[in-house]
């Protein structure tokens, strides 16, 4: 049986935390403890404060009221550090969001135009910077991250985000720019990676993989976690109506 979060130790802890973008009351007094080793994916309808939330967590948003602590310490506030790279270097916690659709569209552009190739490389520089990715091929190697399909680059983030020796990932729908051949192979990475016991939490409209690889699913929808649940719970008997509507929607598919 999957270990609760409860029954972890907690690692990120979200207490009361409130965050309004303007008038928009986007997470609403948000409770969330994230165990050590635990794999929470959330998911939500469109607009439910989900992407924001994992924003939160590695302070590329502030809150307005609650605390965040990782492994103990609280999140420092806003102001107390020079910026937000500083702050995400400082606190180790990488988040893998999409890969840029502009990427995208200059590797196709490259790849159908020799003359549109040669613009790339002259824009990215004499000499190609090494990355350290270990999955990654010799030859892939000595590419750029511009160079390599939107699958690699994914992994290749991935590999830069473990090089940080983090406590804890996110993962702001990782796979959500990606073209439908590439996507299993960044899942497939993802859920070796959740099986070695990293510390995941990760933003998902992937079903397959919540129920593959999540030890919880955090259901949300209006800003607010609405129910959370192991997966097979939560997707055969869930228990809100807001749950059984979208699971209801998005299943038809
Ligand atoms: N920087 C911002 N400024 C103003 N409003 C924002 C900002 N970021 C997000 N929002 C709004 O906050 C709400 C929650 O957005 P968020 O991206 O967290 O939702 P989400 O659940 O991740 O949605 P999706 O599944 O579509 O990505 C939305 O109404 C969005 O338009």
């Amino acid at each position: 049986m999957t270990e609760t979060g409860a029954s972890r130790r907690p690692l990120v802890v979200l207490d009361g935390v409130d965050k309004h973008f303007g008038a928009l009351h986007v997470l609403k007094h948000v409770d969330l403890s994230v165990g050590e080793g635990e794999v929470v994916v959330v998911i939500g309808p469109s607009g439910s404060g989900k992407s924001t939330l994992c924003r939160t967590i590695n302070r590329l948003e502030t809150i307005d009221a609650g605390t965040i602590t990782l492994d103990g310490r609280p999140l420092p506030s806003e102001g107390k550090e020079p910026g937000p790279a500083a702050r995400r270097r400082r606190h180790g916690v990488p988040v893998v969001q999409p890969v840029r659709a502009q990427d995208r569209a200059r590797q196709r552009d490259a790849r159908a135009d020799p003359g549109a190739r040669h613009l790339e490389g002259r824009r990215r520089g004499a000499r190609p910077r090494a990355c350290s990715n270990g999955s990654a091929s010799t030859s892939r190697r000595a590419s750029t991250p511009r160079r390599l399909s939107g699958g690699q680059q994914q992994r290749v983030a991935i590999a830069r985000a473990l090089a940080m020796d983090p406590k804890v990932m996110l993962f702001d729908e990782p796979t959500s720019a990606l073209d439908p051949e590439m996507i299993n192979e960044v899942l497939d990475t993802m859920t070796s990676l959740a099986r070695s016991g990293m510390t995941m939490v990760v933003v998902t409209h992937e079903m397959g993989f919540a129920r593959r690889a999540a030890d919880r699913v955090v259901f949300m929808a209006d800003g607010e976690i609405v129910e959370q649940a192991e997966p097979e719970t939560f997707f055969t008997a869930p228990r809100s109506d807001r749950a059984k509507d979208f699971l209801s929607k998005i299943l038809s598919h």
